[in-house]
């Protein structure tokens, strides 16, 4: 790992480098790919500083920003093994009959920041085809062979799903003309589990086991390593799990032979083995088991699922996660580790603290810190993950953590009622699970439950478990508000409900996660400014600022009057009047005045590189209260 500062980088470091990826300019995804990583890295550090001072009007941002933390480049462009390229773990491609062919495909330069018109032109064709979206387009799909940033097995299973099931079996894309298409998109996914003996006996598959026990037998994998030729040839091998999203129930049958040379094809060792799919309607009346029928419901697309269970398991920090199809985890799990310990000195936990994980996905981040404090609550809108999550504390031994299926755009639900029940079931007050002692239901067997179940589950777990594995510190621990609050949302940054939450509450420190810097700096504004600053009160200074609350609100389906922060001083001078006039207590006006003030104050920003030749950075900004 290597870390740059801030300073500009000598010009001979900026030349351009050779460039391996024939889709480069037209995919448009790796618009720095033709700079040298340090310079990469320059940009992305020049990138955040700008944006916070820019678009959030935060002065200082140099003072308190850090050397961004890069990959390991040492391998360089010899070596495609290497950190900078092969790191995802995930990506989504297209089908569609709307073939993009680009005029000067793989020798067209597209910077970023190009004028939409100097995109490249050419023509499109309709025939089926499977790669990325053309930038700007939901239809056009530019053909993709080989995506750089995925590993060389993940692009064997693209190729041989093209082939397979655009030209062997004849498959259709959902906008065929014909109407009898079904295929929308194919997600390939990978994880580098622990080896059989480190795996937790719930998340130990048989077919896996005995996989994993030839594999040992046989040696490591040639097929993934022979094309690879990575350093880490001794290390487990590879899950891969690939889902069809389809718009057709026909795609089951269909698609079988496509899965099944699959399964012929990836590396040994690797897990995919059957295809199947269920409805939300059918899951609900029939729960899918553990042993491996994948499925996953969602809106009028099913997704089937091809793999011998319908999950991965990722080892991150020493922890076990299960992932569902739909639900979280970061792309570039090397570094993930690397941003999971920036958010774990920057949030400095006490063991009596009580932690708020917003947005927490299969609950990764929780966890990983939940040995450092009393209490851990996680907030996340997607059923999946909140399931994974229960299944991650079980099977990683963690007892004081709570979830909640939350849609953050509508309110933070008091957290202090989650850790009383938690520790009222912890204590054996409360009901009980029916299920085995110390394993909590699987994603497929609670399905998508309410917080309440869960809440239920969670604690019949760690009722079950030995006294041993129980956290000492503070299981009792009165929690009235969180001490520390981490937030990583999504692109569209934090939702209005979130600000005003995090602004009225006690919590000492925030760390705020981020993999988009405009809308951080947006929010870092609307916590780190006073509410006159953030609503206009001072007329003519704060125009950006109001332009960003619009925008937010806009994203975040929040655009009814009277709901923003924007018109908070109106509110609170109007409710300061009223209190006044009945006597409302001290205690709350005071909380009003102080609503008025910067919540808190920026005390550091650290950028950590997890995608290498994009124009994308991860943040993790430090706030501490102020008022
Ligand atoms: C960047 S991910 C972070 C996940 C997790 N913290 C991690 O590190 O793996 C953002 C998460 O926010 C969730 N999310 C998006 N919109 C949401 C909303 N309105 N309410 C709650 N969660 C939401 C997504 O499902 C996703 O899991």
């Amino acid at each position: 790992m290597q870390s740059f500062s801030y300073e500009a980088q000598p010009k001979e470091k900026q030349n351009q480098v050779g460039i391996p990826c024939p889709h480069l300019g037209p995919c448009g995804g790796c618009s720095l790919q033709s700079l040298t990583y340090e310079a990469q890295l320059q940009e992305k550090q020049n990138q955040v500083v700008q944006t916070l001072t820019r678009v959030g009007k935060l002065a200082g941002v140099e003072d308190v920003i850090r050397p961004v933390i890069g990959c390991n480049p040492a391998f360089g462009l010899n070596n495609h093994g290497s950190d900078i390229f092969g790191y995802r773990n995930k990506l989504q491609f297209t089908f569609s009959s709307l073939c993009w062919e680009p005029a000067t495909a793989g020798s067209t330069a597209f910077s970023k920041g190009s004028p939409e018109g100097s995109l490249p032109g050419g023509s499109v064709v309709t025939r089926p085809v499977l790669g990325f979206l053309r930038p700007g387009s939901q239809t056009e799909v530019l053909p993709v062979t080989k995506c750089w940033l995925q590993d060389a097995a993940a692009n064997a299973i693209l190729e041989n799903v093209r082939r397979d099931a655009l030209v062997e079996h004849g498959l259709l894309p959902y906008n065929d003309p014909s109407g009898k298409g079904f295929l929308k998109n194919l997600v390939i996914r990978s994880s580098k589990p622990a080896p059989p003996s480190l795996v937790p006996p719930s998340d130990a598959h048989p077919a896996n086991h005995q996989q994993q026990q030839r594999q040992q037998q046989a040696g490591p994998s040639k097929l993934l390593h022979a094309t690879e030729s990575s350093p880490g040839a001794s290390q487990p091998e590879k899950e891969y799990l690939v889902t069809f999203v389809v718009t057709s129930r026909d795609a089951v049958a269909a698609l079988q032979p496509v899965a099944d040379a699959l399964v012929a094809s990836i590396p040994q060792g690797s897990r995919m083995t059957n295809l199947s799919q269920k409805s939300s309607q059918q899951q609900a009346q029939n729960p899918p088991s553990l042993s491996g029928r994948g499925w996953s419901g969602r809106s009028s697309d099913i997704r089937l699922v091809a793999g011998s269970r319908a999950y991965l398991v990722e080892t991150m920090k020493g922890l076990h996660l299960r992932v569902s199809p739909d639900s979280f985890l970061q792309t570039n799990t090397a570094q993930a580790e690397v941003l999971y310990g920036a958010i774990s000195d920057a949030a400095q936990l006490k063991p009596s603290d009580s932690l708020l994980d917003l947005y927490c996905g299969a609950g990764s981040i929780g966890l990983s810190l939940a040995q450092q404090c009393a209490h851990v609550v996680g907030y996340e809108a997607e059923g999946s993950a909140i399931a994974d999550a229960y299944h991650n504390a079980a099977v990683n031994n963690v007892h004081n953590a709570s979830f909640g299926c939350v849609d953050l755009t509508k309110g933070v639900p008091d957290p202090s009622e989650r850790v009383h029940q938690m520790q009222l079931h912890t204590a054996g007050q409360g009901p009980a699970h029916e299920s085995d002692p110390g394993v909590l239901p699987s994603a497929d067997q609670q399905g998508v439950q309410t917080a309440q179940d869960m809440v239920i589950a969670s604690a019949s777990m760690a009722e079950g478990s030995s006294a041993a594995g129980r956290k000492s510190t503070g299981a009792r621990t009165a929690w009235l508000s969180p001490d520390v609050i981490v937030c990583d949302p999504a692109r569209a940054g934090l939702s209005t409900a979130v600000v005003e939450y995090l602004r009225a509450s006690t919590a000492r420190r925030c760390v705020y996660v981020s993999c988009n810097p405009a809308t951080q700096a947006r929010d870092l504004a609307l916590l780190c400014r006073s509410a006159d600053e953030v609503s206009g009160g001072a007329p003519g200074k704060h125009k950006s600022v109001n332009k960003m609350l619009r925008q937010q609100r806009g994203q975040n389906g929040l655009a009814s009057a009277g709901r923003g922060p924007s018109r908070l001083p109106q509110q609170q001078q109007r409710q300061q009047q009223q209190q006044q006039q009945t006597d409302v207590p001290l205690q709350r006006q005071q909380q009003q005045q102080q609503q008025q003030l910067p919540a808190f104050r920026l005390v550091s920003l650290q950028a950590v590189d997890m995608f290498p030749h994009t124009d994308h950075v991860e943040t993790v900004a430090v706030l501490d209260r102020c008022c």
